[in-house]
């Protein structure tokens, strides 16, 4: 390296240290934004959870639609998640539940792609077990694969008021390895504006909502008893399969991002 390179290196790390100390006093300085933000938010965060699913939503298309350069999207994306899910914790302390059932080290890298480091994780043998100690518990969430379990969106909307909050992964159409994906939540203190609402009930058959077109069928599979369960979501102006019995709302989600959005 030329004498003149290696001033240019060291004027170029200097450079790096400068952006690194403005990037670490903003985050700190955000972190005194959530403290007062705690405050105004008050009875609401201690009742429950302080996800705000609509607000992350619309904050992580910002993010995809002023993105440029060099950088991946899926690294911005991912620090802002980790940064979103670190400030939910510090208002109000949650546990994400995951269980060991299919391709646990993708869900959890997914999770982790979610939720960052900060956040404590707790795996359980089945999901049943994962939603009955989030129900217990109150502060939770899950990520659960859509082929997780057979039929594990039996477990919705009963008296554990359980619901899907958000479908992963948030960035769809990149190399990053993922499986369909729900965020599973505790019910929340107010009601959230989401793209897709989603329900769960039973059918006659696999096929019976072939013919439906007033929405997306996730999943239909049998449960213990043979019975058909269905998994689908349904948007604003859509309507629900009139073959769709004892049908139930278990929450919803929002469109997830391409990157080009
Ligand atoms: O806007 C809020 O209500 C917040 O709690 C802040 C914040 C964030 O860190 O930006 C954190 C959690 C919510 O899910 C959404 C956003």
């Amino acid at each position: 390296m030329t004498a003149n390179n290696l001033q240019r290196l060291t004027e170029l790390r200097a450079k790096i240290d400068a952006v690194d100390e403005s990037v670490h006093n903003l985050l700190m300085q955000r972190a005194s934004v959530i403290d007062e933000l705690i405050k105004v938010k008050g009875a609401a965060t201690q009742k429950g959870a302080a996800f705000h699913p609509g607000r992350e939503a619309s904050m992580m298309v910002q993010f995809a639609k002023r993105h440029g350069g060099s950088l991946p999207l899926e690294m911005i994306i991912h620090i802002w998640r980790d940064i979103i899910s670190t400030f939910t914790y510090l208002q109000a302390n949650y546990t994400v539940h995951l269980s060991d059932v299919g391709d646990t080290n993708l869900l959890r890298d997914m999770a982790r792609f979610q939720f960052g480091f900060t956040v404590p994780f707790q795996n359980h043998d089945s999901i049943k077990q994962a939603f009955g100690v989030m129900a217990e518990t109150g502060n939770a969430l899950a990520v659960i694969a859509v082929e997780g379990e057979k039929c594990w969106w039996q477990y919705l909307g009963g008296k554990n008021g359980l619901g899907l909050m958000a479908r992963l992964p948030v960035l769809v159409e990149t190399k990053l390895p993922s499986v369909d994906a729900f965020v599973v939540a505790p019910p929340t203190t107010e009601a959230i504006p989401f793209d897709w609402r989603t329900y769960a009930g039973f059918v006659e058959s696999t096929d019976a909502l072939n013919d439906w077109t007033g929405g997306k069928v996730i999943a239909i599979d049998t449960d213990e008893q043979g019975r058909y369960q269905a998994l689908i979501a349904i948007a604003d102006g859509g309507a629900a399969p009139k073959s769709m019995l004892d049908i139930r709302a278990v929450g919803g989600y929002f469109e997830q991002i391409e990157p080009a959005a």
